[in-house]
This record gives structure tokens, sequence and C-alpha cells, in this order.
């Protein structure tokens, strides 16, 4: 109602009293009627008291430079700066208003029942408090206006069935699986972390087949479209108060320590000496300085199991690990020893990452930071897709205790990226439910920078044994004010560090630190994935591979040099007839899906599930690797021995053994790269190690085509072949469908790679995965020795590498495990030298002869001819001499005997000396 109208309705019911006795009296009548009428809304009472939103206006000037009104119903309020509309101040309770229609379900019951609540709870001011007598989370000292409201057990109970622990759908159920216990425990799902943003949704998926990701700006989904695309990285986000509210709220996780009141100390690292400075605050102030305390006790802390987790390139995070492992071992009252874990040589990352392995873990993560790829990226990918698996629970690393992450890096010549990825490490973790109980140190390693890693690791050390709490949030507004705290910490404005008040307050600058904030978007930018100045390519090099672009690489093996030299082909000579003196080993991706035990690499190529890198052209590839293939060759020139004829035919590659190292089928444009191959008339030989069965489908003529089965069970593949993906059995399945349907019309060889007390035993478990897959060809292989490495826990000894005979054996009970069973396969051929045999099916015996050889001309016409053809189309009768039970010496080769020392190794056995045997792995 407006003022005039107010008037005259007041008027109106007051006129008989004026008529009536006139003068004075009659002013003071009217007067109090409209008062007891209109008087809550004359004088502004406040919306509590009315119901009615609160309206100020504001003293200040708004972004437009106006003064403005503004309702605390639609609005932030002004904080207590302005003068309400009726002339009466702010209420000044400040803060951002909601409307009651933004409100999530539980803040409306709180509200409606707000005031019978305030009347029944008392604050605790921000202590914490026992959350199972009293019903409700912690306010945080903010008082009870703003709490999170529980709903009672029972009343949760009859909303949610439990699925039992099997996990459920966490989206249509609203609910994170409570592992089975009942829903009594489910008040955990309601931590407030907030959802990174997601990538905007606009990215047309381009089906797996990878795209210009420089363009594009996004990594390639591998097909599975864009929903699951990545989250936003932690450095892309803009908002970095963002950053602060990831950390879980302790008090539901930790209890206070006693009810009585005691002096609190809170730590603060000055930026300049590292010296502890101590702030008091008495528990029992009602000014909110500590908001949520992590009070663990120190009686806990040293009950707990540490965990000092390390990845390392070149060494030094190997060694700070150590070091930190050693320091940590020093406190007094540790109950157990640390135990020092190599992140890269993890088998299952989920293991530590998902689950955990103690109910007391603390984790210490020491990593180094590069600009160029290295295997903490795929540690750091793996953090960042569990956080995005919906499948998983949300918050698993809740389960610690508590983590720290200890970064080296070189602040001298990356200081844009000082240190990076430890800041990665530390956000994810901190994503996945951790709970920071050291602040993050980075550490520059160009000058003393082990000093530096003992300061660090014998501070923690030292807090682990403090029993003070561990705050997570405190009121900044409050740090400043506040007298008691010594302002000796180096700042000249007395305040501890960052304006903003995050947790760069604490943060270690000393041991190298630097603004998180000022970390720019270039982390953002596609690695390559073996960049020119990087140690993974120096490695490579040094060990005769020649990098093509930034993923690929050849190298000639020693069978090639061999055959120039006219002693002898590799196996494939005898089993398919390879020329191996005319035979290019090529990847097109340098980097894997597996970490097979028997590989040479032990952890030092990079690691991934799928493409992440910058990505070459496949004609600048073929154009490149050939040119580094004969600068190779060129160099036997002076050898002696070599025979000229097969010096010159060098030079016209014939095939291309797409193996060597890494997994060729991760690069994208693998089918346009075997075109290419075959319009020069060189024929390709694919190996695929059976966890991309998306690219398996897909993949045009290959000339043979290969799948390792590296085990025949679930549990032995797993050891072996240590995969990064999850479900790498399922996948493994689908290949061997995909080999039997949709691509039945290639000539398909199932690669076995027998490593003793690895993947001997399961004869009639291999039978099975020959019936599913029917391959043409079942190619058996002794593991060659490839030198072991301190790093890689896993790696092969001497024992490990079948004798010959042991491989025979294998090789002619399975054959009659699949005979038993009707499939029609037979032992065809062989190459003892390398250890190998050949089961064939036994379509390929014609008349009695096998056929297990290539009649490439005939491939190339059918090629060229354009329609479809099979494997039967282009077959060449088996040279009597690779015949099995014959040797497989190719003739035209001289056969040279090593002497009796060096044939036998070091345990005075006749296995094959690892010198003797070619470079690795051999096609
Ligand atoms: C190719 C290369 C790139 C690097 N990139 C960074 C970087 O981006 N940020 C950083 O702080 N340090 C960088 N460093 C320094 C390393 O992180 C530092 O030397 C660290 O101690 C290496 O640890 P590691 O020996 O355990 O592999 C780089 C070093 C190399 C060789
Ligand atoms: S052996 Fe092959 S498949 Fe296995 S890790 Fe090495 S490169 Fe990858």
């Amino acid at each position: 109602m407006d003022l005039k109208s107010k008037v005259y309705v007041t008027l109106g019911l007051t006129s008989p009293i004026f008529l009536y006795f006139g003068g004075r009296l009659s002013i003071l009548v009217v007067l109090w009627t409209s008062v007891i009428l209109f008087g809550k809304e004359i004088f502004g009472k406040d919306n509590e008291a009315t119901g009615e939103p609160h309206k100020c206006k504001c003293s200040g000037k708004n972004a437009n430079g106006e003064t403005h009104e503004h309702n605390h119903e639609k609005e932030d309020c002004c904080g207590g700066k302005g003068t309400g509309v009726n002339g009466k101040p702010c209420c000044g309770k400040g803060g951002k208003s909601t409307t009651t229609s933004q409100l999530p379900t539980f803040k409306k019951e709180l509200l409606k029942s707000q005031d019978e609540q305030k009347a029944k709870i008392k604050c605790c001011g921000g202590k914490g408090h026992d959350v199972k007598k009293h019903g409700e989370v912690c306010c945080g000292g903010k008082g009870h206006a703003e709490e999170k409201k529980i709903e009672p057990l029972e009343e949760k109970k009859s909303k949610t069935k439990c699925c039992g622990g099997k996990g459920h759908d966490v989206e249509k159920h609203g609910k994170v699986c409570c592992g089975g216990k009942g829903h009594g425990n489910e008040k955990e799902e309601v931590v407030p972390i907030p959802e990174p943003v997601t990538e905007k949704q606009e990215t047309k998926c381009c089906g797996g087949k990878g795209h210009d990701v420089k363009k594009n700006g996004k990594v390639c989904c591998g097909g599975k479209g864009h929903r699951n695309e990545k989250k936003t990285d932690p450095i892309e986000e803009k908002n970095t108060n963002n950053w602060d509210s990831l950390t879980v709220d302790f008090t539901e996780a930790f209890k206070s320590t006693t009810g009585k009141t005691t002096k609190k100390s809170v730590k603060v690292f000055t930026k300049k000496g590292m010296t502890e400075v101590k702030a008091t605050q008495s528990e029992e102030s009602s000014d909110g300085l500590i908001k949520s305390a992590f009070t663990v006790s120190n009686v806990e802390l040293l009950d707990s199991d540490i965990y000092v987790f390390y990845s390392s390139l070149q060494g030094s995070s190997s060694k700070a690990g150590s070091i930190v492992q050693e320091k940590l071992k020093e406190i007094s009252g540790l109950q157990k020893q640390p135990i020092l874990l190599n992140l890269d040589e993890i088998d299952d990352l989920d293991e530590y990452f998902v689950n955990v392995p103690s109910e007391k873990a603390i984790y210490v993560l020491v990593v180094p930071s590069y600009d160029v790829d290295c295997p903490l990226d795929y540690f750091i990918q793996t953090l960042e897709e569990n956080f995005n698996d919906h499948r998983l629970d949300k918050f698993p690393l809740r389960k610690l205790v508590g983590y720290t992450v200890l970064g080296l890096g070189d602040s001298e010549s990356w200081p844009d990226k000082f240190c990076y990825q430890a800041t990665k490490v530390d956000y994810w973790i901190s994503h996945l439910g951790g709970r920071r109980i050291f602040p993050v140190g980075k550490v520059c390693m160009k000058y003393d920078g082990n000093d530096k890693v003992i300061e660090w690791a014998t501070l923690l050390g030292d807090l682990l044994k403090d029993n003070e709490p561990i705050l997570y949030e405190y009121d900044e507004t409050v740090d400043n004010s506040d007298d008691d705290y010594d302002d000796d910490n180096g700042d000249s404005d007395g305040s501890n560090g960052n304006d903003d008040g995050s947790e760069k307050d604490i943060d270690l600058e000393d041991v190298g630190g630097k603004d998180d904030n000022r970390i720019n978007e270039n982390y953002l930018e596609i690695k390559q994935m073996i960049a020119k100045d990087s140690p993974t390519y120096k490695n490579l090099t040094k060990q005769g591979y020649k990098i093509v672009g930034s993923h690929s690489g050849v190298k000639i093996c020693r069978w090639t040099k061999n055959e120039l030299r006219g002693k002898g082909s590799c196996y494939k000579k005898s089993l398919f007839n390879i020329a191996s003196s005319r035979c290019m080993e090529l990847t097109p991706s340098l980097a894997c899906s597996s970490k097979c035990v028997f590989c040479w690499r032990h952890g030092t190529n990079p690691v991934s599930k799928n493409w992440r890198w910058e990505t070459d052209e496949p004609e600048f590839i073929l154009e490149n690797a050939l040119a580094a293939h004969y600068s190779m060759i060129k160099q036997m020139r002076g050898v002696p021995g070599v025979i000229a004829e097969r010096f010159i035919n060098a030079f016209k590659v014939a095939h291309c053994a797409l193996s060597l190292v890494g997994e060729p089928i991760l690069y994208p444009y693998i089918t346009k790269f075997i075109e290419l191959l075959h319009e020069r008339e060189i024929t390709s030989f694919l190996v695929c190690n059976a966890q991309h069965p998306e690219s398996l489908r897909t993949i045009g003529k290959v000339t043979q085509l290969y799948v390792s089965i590296d085990a025949s069970t679930k549990e032995e593949l797993k050891k072996v072949d240590r995969p990064l993906y999850k479900d790498f059995w399922e996948r493994m399945m689908e290949c061997l469908d995909i080999l039997r349907t949709v691509q039945s019309h290639q000539r398909t060889v199932f690669r076995l790679t027998l490593v003793k007390g690895f993947n001997m035993g399961e004869i009639s478990s291999y039978a099975d995965l020959v019936q599913r897959g029917q391959p043409c060809f079942i190619e058996v292989k002794g593991a060659t020795f490839s030198g072991s490495s301190k790093d890689n826990v896993n790696s092969l000894t001497m024992q490990n590498i079948p004798y010959i005979e042991e491989c025979k054996a294998f090789v002619e009970r399975f054959v009659g495990e699949l005979q038993r069973r009707g499939l029609d396969y037979e032992i065809s051929a062989e190459h003892a030298h390398s250890n190998c045999v050949l089961i064939a099916h036994r379509k390929f015996k014609i008349n009695n002869k096998w056929h297990t050889h290539i009649d490439f001309e005939k491939f190339f016409k059918l090629l060229a001819k354009g329609e479809p053809f099979t494997y039967m189309d282009y077959l060449k009768e088996t040279p009597e001499w690779a015949l099995y039970g014959n040797g497989g010496f190719a003739p035209g080769n001289v056969r040279v005997h090593r002497n009796e020392k060096k044939k036998k190794n070091d345990n005075g056995d006749n296995r094959v000396n690892p010198e003797d045997l070619p470079a690795l792995p051999v096609m």
C-alpha cells in the first residue's frame, strides 16, 4: 500500500472522531491509529519479526558507481555498511543471501525450523563436537543458522535402501555407496567439496581417430565421447578461492581431544627462515579464529603407517624419497617404520589411491616436475581420472590420516613452472579427500637441494610428534588484527603473506616455493611424448634408438646386421619368410599401456592408457623413419663381412615390423600409416597388446596381425603385463572376439612370450583363449633376458628364462590340449636359436605341406585389385629347413659357433646367454 492510500485509510477511519471531538485530541487519535495500522512498515521492523525481506540502501557505490538498495532475499548484503531504505541501519549480517527457492532440500527444512533449532542447539564455537550425540555437523563457529541438517538415522534408512556394498549409480541413488555398512554412516556424503568446472560440451567427438589437439584444445577421448571428458585442470581454474574450498572439513573425521579449555597454538611457517611462529588462541574464544581444527593427538600420528612415495626420472626424487624415509625413521616413538615405494613401479595404483593399505596411513609424496613427458604424468592422470570416475567413491582418500607433498624442481631454469607437478599432485590428492597435514614443500635441486630436503623432512618429523592441532582453515581477518601474532615473519605489512588469506600463507617459499597463482596456462599445453631435451630421449638414443618426430622410433636389430653379414636371420625368416636385412623395426608410439615384466625399458618410457601427446603426421613419420633406418644401415658399410648385394637391397625396405617398444596401435593414425607402407610395397607386421579393442576393430588390412597373449588367466596377465587398464582382461577378451569376427580375414597370430614362474602353467586356459580368438598361428617364444634394474621390482632374472627344451615341452602339451578339444592346430616350424616354435592351423597344411610363409608379391597384387581377400590368398610353402625339428637356420648364411666359455652363462647352464641374443623385442 502506498503512502497516499495509507493516509486516506487512516483519515477515513478517524474522521468521525475528528468531527465529534475536533482539535488536538483528534490529531493524537489519528496518529495513534496510523501507528497501530502501519507502524511495522513505517518503522521498518526486520524480516525476522515481520517475515518480510529486509531492504538495505547501501551508502557505498556499486560497480556502476551508483548507490543502491538490495534485498536480502535476492542479493548480497553490503556487509553492514549501508543504511536501510527506511532510514534504519543495515542489518549488518553480511554474506551472500539466497532465495528460498535456491536452497537445497535440507536447507529448506532448516529454514522452517530455524528458530526451533536455535533454541535447542548451543553453538560449540567451532571446536567441533560429537556429531553422533549432537546430531549436527559442526557449523565451525558460524552459529547454527548455517548448519547442515543431518537427517535422523531412521528417516535416512527408510529413504535409502542399502545396496549391500555392491556399489550403485550415485547419480540416481543420490548417495555415495556406504560399502555395505548400512546407511547410518552416510553423513560423509554431504561433505561440500565443489565440483570442478567441466569443460564446455561443444566439442564434437572425432570418434577416436584423434584430432589436432592444438586447434581443438582437447585431449582425444579415444572415441568414448565427450561425456566423460576430463574436468578442468587445477591450473586452469581462474578462481583460486576454489583451492581453499577443496579441503575436507576435518571436524567430522577427527574428534576433539578434550572438552577442557586449553591454549591452542597455530603453527605458521614464515617465508624467510622456516621458523615456527606461534599464535595462541583460547579454544573457548568466540572470535572464530579456529574454524576447523585437525585435532589428532600425537599418539595417533606416531602410530600411523607412513608411506613415502616417489617418482623419478633421473634419480634425485628417488634419493630424496630415501632421505625423507630415513629422517622419519628417526622420529622417537614412531611405532612402525616408514615404507618407501616407487610410484612408477606400483602395479595397481588403485591399491593406494582408491583403496588405502591401512586405516592409519599417512602419505608423503616426493615428486619432480618436468615440462616434458615423464612417468609422473601417468600418476597425475590416474588421480584425475579417479576423481572423474563416477563409479568410484568420490573421496576415497578421506580414509587417509593425512598426506603431504614434497616437490623437487629447478627454479632457475623453470622459474614459471617450478615444481608445478607437485602442485598438481597436491591438488588432486586433496580433491580425492586427502587432508594435508604439512605444507607442500618445493625444493630447487640446482644447489644444495638435498640439504633442503633434509630440512623439510626434519620439520615434518618434528611436527608428526607434535600434538598441536593442524588447522585447515582459519579466519585471516582475526589473524591480521591479533597482537599475539609474531610479526617477525618477514612480511613488511605484518600479515602472513598473501592478502587473499589463502593457504599460500603457509607456503614454504623459503625452500623454493612460488606462488601457485602465478602458474600460467602454459602448463595446459599438450606435451611431446619424447621431447629432444628430455632424459627419455637421451636414454633411448643411448641405446641405439633413433627418435622420429616426438613419439616414433626406429632401431636396426641385431638380426638385420647379422643377415647383412651372412650370419643368419631372425625367426621371422624361418616362420614367415621375412628378410631381416630388408626389415625396418619401427614404432609410431614409444609409449605403452602396459608395463610388461619382460620389457627392456623398466619404466623409462612413457605409459598411458590413451593418446595424450602432440601428434606427428603419418607421412612425416614414414619419411623420417626410412631416412633414419637408412642412415643406420649406411653405418654398416665398413663392417667386415657385409655382403654387398644385401647391403644394396637393404636400402629398399621390404618389411616393417611395427613393434619394437611401446604400443603402435595407440597412435591415432595407425591405419593411415599402414596404408602408406603398403603404397610403397612395404609389408606390415603389426603387434598389439590386446588392450585397445576400439582401434583393433577399425584397423585396415595388415600383412600379418599379431596379438600378444602374455598370460592365460586374469591373475597371471596382471602379474606379467602389469596393465594400466582396470578392465584389462575384458579388453583382451574383446580383442580376441574381434580377431575371430571383424578381423577374421586378416592373417592373425597369437604371440606367447614364455616367462618361467609367471605364465607357463595354465595350458588349458591358453587353449580357451585360442578357442575364443581362433588365430591362424600361435607363435611361442621364450622370454629374453633384458637385464635387471634396481628400481624394477619385477624385472626378470636368468631363472625366468626358459630353456628351449622347456619351450618345446610346453608347446607339445599345448597342441595336445588343442587337439583334444577338436581344435585343428599342429606344430609347423621353428627357429631354435630364438627359442621360438610356430603352431599353425591345419588349413595351412595344403596337400600335406605346410604353407606358413607369405607370398609378398601376391599380397600387393591383391591389395592393388582393391577387392576383399583373405590370408588364404597369399600363402607360400614353408621350406624344409624351417620345419619343426629342422632348427630353422636359413641357408645362405654361415652359422657362427661361439666358444664354450661364451656359450655358458655364469651359472654354468646352457641357456641362451643374453649377450648372444638379438636386441629386444624381436619381431
Ligand atoms: C627436461 C627437463 C625438464 C624439466 N622441467 C622442469 C619444470 O618444468 N619445472 C621444474 O621445477 N623443474 C623441472 N626440471 C628439473 C627437474 O624437476 C629436477 O631436476 C628434478 O630434481 C628431477 O627429478 P628426478 O631426478 O627425480 O627425475 C626439468 C628437468 C629436465 C631435465
Ligand atoms: S613388451 Fe611391448 S607391450 Fe609390453 S610393455 Fe614393452 S612395449 Fe609394451
